[in-house]
């Protein structure tokens, strides 16, 4: 089968949906080791990496990153991690190509060959160092013929032009993102001038992923649109946020709350937050819609969902889902059948269940026999 490209897709006002989030999602199941967040499981748990695609191929992901965030080898020796002493940057990446592109095969999806920051740029490394690492992880992209490149989590525009730079070479098409919130990149360049140096580097999708949540990424879309639309600029837009509320974060995003990385749970999205996100996202313009840690297969599913009309086609998982939860007609507990619809669940505030602070409701618990 002759698969349409991502621009083919884009194009005419397509939607694309991206995929979620792998290592929070791994570490949870055992399989990455939060902290240095490495991917080594692309060569040590192939089937875990493998079965996670599946599930993200399932709820209607168009693209299948390659599990290979933070793979250059600065960052698997980075603080004196023993990763980098085992495992090669090119052996993970040519593990993850041939998992990403196995699971792409058993449906429609692409294969993004994903690179991210590297710590070289950070610790003033230089030019010919950090692009030295991107070549690295090019080549194998290039070898394992993915479908285009995804340059993702990058919080300083500058490293980003470089990287972008040596992927052009590639002839390949890029989709980029910064993890910037709308005080811009870390250097202090505001989002709309970070996606116009994008656009201007090479990239045919400009965006923002993960750092922030889905209501702060579509402030800072806008104001990236906002920059692009004064430079004249048109590259497709893209947005893959974090799943978990955070809105009281400055330049760092959610590493700023105390609860940043392992006790993150009482701020997650729910799937009517993400029906929202996608809908709102829809409207600004942004047609690559998709999620970074937290964002859960059927997180997912709920951006398929909201735009199954658009894209003229469910996602496989929405045979085990009505939308809105209109399945809980068939619960045997007759208030829980009155649980339908989506008047009940979009604007349901969750609440944290804990006794303090005192974010739980006070329910009559007789009133619910
Ligand atoms: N495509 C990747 C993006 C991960 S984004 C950030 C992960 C944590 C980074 C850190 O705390 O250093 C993924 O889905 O895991
Ligand atoms: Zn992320």
């Amino acid at each position: 089968m002759v698969k349409k490209t991502l621009l083919e897709r884009l194009s005419g006002d397509g939607v694309v949906v991206g995929d979620g989030g792998f290592v929070f999602q791994l570490e949870k199941r055992g399989y990455v080791k939060g902290g240095p967040w490495t991917p080594e499981a692309s060569v040590q748990h192939p089937q875990a990496v493998k079965q996670l695609h599946r599930e993200f191929l399932r709820a209607g992901s168009d693209v299948m990153q390659t599990f290979t965030f933070y793979s250059g080898d600065d960052k698997l020796k980075f603080g004196g991690n023993e990763t980098g002493n085992k495992f090669t940057c090119r052996e993970i990446n040519e593990a993850a190509c041939r998992i990403a592109r196995e699971v792409a095969n058993e449906g429609d999806a692409l294969v993004g060959g994903c690179i991210s920051r590297c710590p070289s740029y950070a610790e003033g490394k230089g030019k010919a160092v950090v692009q030295a690492q991107a070549r690295e992880q090019l080549d194998v992209f290039t070898k394992h013929k993915v479908d285009f490149i995804i340059a993702e989590f990058f919080n300083y525009v500058e490293e980003l032009e470089w990287v972008l730079e040596e992927a052009k070479k590639t002839g390949l098409v890029v989709a980029s993102t910064m993890s910037i919130g709308k005080l811009g990149d870390k250097a202090g360049v505001p989002p709309g001038q970070c996606a116009v140096r994008m656009a201007r580097a090479g990239a045919a999708v400009v965006g923002v992923n993960c750092l922030f949540d889905p209501e702060t990424t579509l402030e800072t879309i806008r104001l990236m649109k906002e920059g692009l639309d004064a430079e004249g600029l048109k590259p497709y837009l893209m947005t893959q946020p974090n799943g978990y509320h955070c809105p009281e974060t400055g330049r760092n995003g959610w590493t700023c709350c105390s609860e940043y990385p392992f006790a993150m749970e009482t701020r997650l999205v729910t799937r009517a937050d993400i029906h929202k996100f996608a809908r709102e996202a829809y409207k600004l313009g942004v047609r690559y819609i998709g999620g970074c840690c937290g964002f859960e297969a059927y997180h997912i599913r709920a951006i398929a969902e909201e735009l199954a009309e658009e894209r003229g086609k469910w996602p496989a998982a929405s045979d085990k889902h009505e939308p809105w939860g209109a399945a809980n007609r068939l619960s045997t507990v007759p208030y829980l059948q009155k649980r339908v619809g989506r008047e009940y669940w979009q604007d349901l505030v969750p609440s944290s269940g804990r006794k303090a602070p005192p974010t739980y409701q006070n329910y009559d618990i007789h009133s619910y026999n």
